[in-house]
């Protein structure tokens, strides 16, 4: 192992760490572990700090953060298609949120290493037999068989691979031609005509392409709106892969964790002397922190002290899912505090995880309107204390499943059955992506 990396990448190894899997064979895991540490890169160290410049623009209030995609990538849905229709939900996301918000969006997916999930129970236990939890593609197979179920290192290999395919193919289509904003219609042709939304966003769609003719007419070169800047993201949960692809960067000797732009601590693992946090503190990535409705000041301010002590604007984001019946109740005096401490943090809303419910037919789901009502009372706490309300967190897919119910183009409880296509938690489908979208511009101007 690297020496340097051990100094310093390492030192989360003697604290506890939460939500690992239960390797069963440890001389395997080693092996994996000294694989992984051999591999190039999936990202570099100069485009984590060209993200975490954009994100110090949304701590100071001059851009918004849409930050999106799955609950859990699968391997087996590494397909252009599903890539494509992903990228194509947040890039009209983006053209919506920029366009009608009128900010500046920096957009980064959940994609290209969503890979390992933290779970509320250990084991899952159906018609009396009792296996290990699904952990994510990354750790183990969704199918309920022993086999499937028992965590395999190899496993982490594919995990990487899957990674870097996918990101070898976001690259080619944000830079190639495929984003041009020039392209605003074309992202919606399949979906016009049979979608309230799709029909709202076509009518922006004309708007941009006017807006767009009269800065051609006024000499704007047209080749600005070619690419599009887009950021992979993921939650750093399985350390042993964080870890591994832990880089020291030869221009500044700093950590960087190259496995994506940035990485999240979740919920369930940001314990203040825990091994995340201590991993997260190591590296120089901007680095999200998940706020469940528990979460008090102090606990926000010791995060602070340990992940941001320099007090950079864009290296810490605060992700609050508090659930829409208790963000009212629970945020002011977390971000009053926060600000009085003086520290600038990324404020960002994720209305999926504390509005998830299981429904009659036994489906995991969320209702659309408690995550829209979550997002207005993240926007309400910071009109009243005069912050600002930085971005959004969704789980989201570009396919037209049937996971959350409500939405414009209204999915029912009855539904869910039909396209029921999640490995953990219910994601906005396309349509409900884009009216979230236009709800989220609309409470933006009015700010
Ligand atoms: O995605 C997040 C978590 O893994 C998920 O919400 C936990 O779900 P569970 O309660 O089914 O384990
Ligand atoms: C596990 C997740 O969320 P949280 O840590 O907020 O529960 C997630 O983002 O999928
Ligand atoms: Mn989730």
């Amino acid at each position: 192992m690297n020496a340097e990396l051990h100094a310093g990448g390492n030192t989360w190894r003697s604290l506890p760490a939460a939500q690992q899997p239960d390797w069963p064979d440890q001389e395997a895991l080693r092996d994996v572990i000294a694989e992984l540490e051999s591999y190039p890169p999936l990202v570099f160290a100069g485009e984590c700090d060209q993200l975490r410049h954009r994100l110090g623009a949304v701590a100071r209030g001059e851009a918004f953060l849409l930050q999106g995609g799955d609950c859990a990538e699968a391997f087996d849905a590494v397909g252009a298609d599903q890539i494509r229709n992903k990228l194509k939900t947040l890039l009209q996301m983006g053209a919506v949120l920029t366009y009608a918000g009128s900010v500046p969006v920096v957009k980064v997916g959940r994609i290209a290493g969503q890979y390992s999930k933290p779970r509320s129970k250990p084991t899952e236990t159906r018609d009396g037999v009792t296996l290990p939890t699904y952990r994510g593609d990354s750790v183990n197979g969704f199918a309920f068989t022993p086999e499937a179920r028992t965590p395999d290192p190899q496993r982490l290999k594919r995990m990487y691979n899957a990674s870097a395919s996918t990101l070898n193919l976001v690259r080619a289509f944000t830079t190639g031609g495929y984003a041009d904003l020039r392209q605003v219609h074309a992202w919606n042709q399949d979906f016009v005509k049979s979608s309230p939304s799709g029909q709202r966003y076509e009518a922006l769609a004309r708007e941009i392409d006017r807006a767009m003719n009269f800065m051609n007419a006024c000499g704007v070169d047209p080749e600005e709106f070619k690419t599009v800047e887009f950021f992979s993201s993921h939650e750093a949960l399985v350390l042993d892969y964080e870890s591994a692809l832990t880089r020291v960067d030869s221009r500044t000797g700093d950590l960087y964790d190259v496995s994506g732009h940035m990485v999240w601590i979740g919920e369930r693992t940001r314990q203040l002397d825990g091994a995340h946090i201590e991993f997260a503190s190591k590296i120089r990535n901007p680095i999200g922190v998940k706020l469940g409705p528990t979460t008090t000041p102090e606990d926000a301010l010791t995060l602070i002290e340990r992940l941001d002590p320099e007090r950079e604007p864009g290296r810490l984001t605060f992700i609050t899912r508090m659930g829409a019946d208790k963000i009212r109740d629970k945020l002011p005096t977390l971000v009053e505090k926060v600000t009085a401490s003086g520290a600038q943090v990324v404020w960002i809303s994720d209305p999926m995880h504390g509005n998830t419910f299981e429904a009659a037919s036994g489906h995991k789901t969320r209702r659309f309107d408690d995550v829209l009502d979550e997002v207005k009372g993240f926007f309400e706490v910071h009109k009243g204390l005069g912050t600002h309300p930085g971005g959004i967190h969704v789980e989201l897919t570009g396919d037209d499943v049937t996971e959350c119910v409500g939405g414009g183009d209204e999915i029912f409880v009855d539904d869910l059955h039909q396209r029921y296509e999640t490995a953990c938690d219910p994601r906005l489908n396309r349509s409900q992506s884009l009216d979230l979208a236009f709800l989220v511009a609309e409470m933006y101007r009015d700010q």
